[in-house]
């Protein structure tokens, strides 16, 4: 994928802008590439491997789920990739730049600009409006407040929740919270969209509609999008599924 196809990508919908590809090599095919990821954890005098050797290539568009049994490292490596969690040793390149070689201030910068997050537990302020919450976080990427209302309600819009945009969280179902969640996470036009464990606290019809608008992040829009989950329902629309045990990857 050329860094123009990039810049396409990041054109779609109403608020479109130009893709912030300062950091795409334009050889780079992967949007997620990880090689050799240990992860050891040093609690008091107590050290524990989480991850041990993990290599992990994700594909531009794709849908990568982490699956695994509870402790096996998938947080530990969505951590890692997002750039939240620095591995004891290994390689992280994301859009062609080598995060592990970044310091705080650009990593910082680097995951507001390229990397949007969904949380279980939605992560929504509870005084702030549906609008205001999406609205917060195109502030934070300095938009202005003119700008940033009018994009919070194309992107509230996009997730279908445009007439909600006035409720509080307290007043939204737990689909719903998730979608304004995701309408967060899209502020900004970020390429990658990191999920851990997006439908765990949601019913099966709100759980479908959140893995139907993952979907369309990924194959309508362009997006790369890696999920760590438990649900089964989610693999249907996966491009690949990596298993982790014990931190190491399964091989099938
Ligand atoms: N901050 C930490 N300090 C010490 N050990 C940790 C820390 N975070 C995670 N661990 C350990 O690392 C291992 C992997 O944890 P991780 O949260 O990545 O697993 P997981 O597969 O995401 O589990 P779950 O499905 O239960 O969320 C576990 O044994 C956990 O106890």
């Amino acid at each position: 994928m050329t860094a123009t196809s990039i810049e396409l990508l990041h054109t779609t919908g109403s608020q479109a802008r130009t893709a912030r590809s300062t950091y795409l090599d334009r050889a780079e095919t992967k949007a997620i590439a990880a090689h050799g990821i240990e992860m050891v954890y040093q609690t008091g005098a107590e050290q524990y491997q989480a991850l041990k050797q993990v290599d992990l290539d994700v594909k531009f568009g794709d849908i990568q789920l982490l699956m695994g049994p509870s402790g096996s490292g998938k947080t530990t490596l969505l951590s890692i990739l997002a750039g939240i969690l620095t591995p004891t040793a290994g390689s992280v390149r994301l859009l062609g730049q080598e995060i592990t070689a970044l310091s705080s201030s650009k990593l910082a910068q680097f995951r507001l600009e390229n990397i949007g997050f969904i949380f279980q537990g939605f992560n929504l302020f509870p005084a702030l409006t549906a609008l205001e919450n999406v609205e917060v976080a195109l502030k934070l990427k300095g938009i202005r407040r003119a700008a940033a209302r009018q994009q919070a309600l194309d992107l509230l819009d996009q997730v279908g929740l445009k007439d909600k945009a006035k409720r509080y969280p307290q007043d939204l179902s737990g689909g719903q919270k998730q979608r304004v969640a995701i309408a967060r996470a899209l502020a900004g036009n970020p390429h990658l969209i990191m999920a851990d464990e997006p439908t765990a606290a949601l019913d099966s019809q709100n759980g479908h509609a959140v893995i139907e608008l993952l979907r369309n992040l990924a194959k309508e829009k362009g997006r790369t999008v890696l999920i760590v989950t438990h649900d089964p329902r989610i693999i249907d629309v996966a491009d690949h599924v990596t298993y982790l045990e014990d931190g190491l990857i399964r091989k099938s």
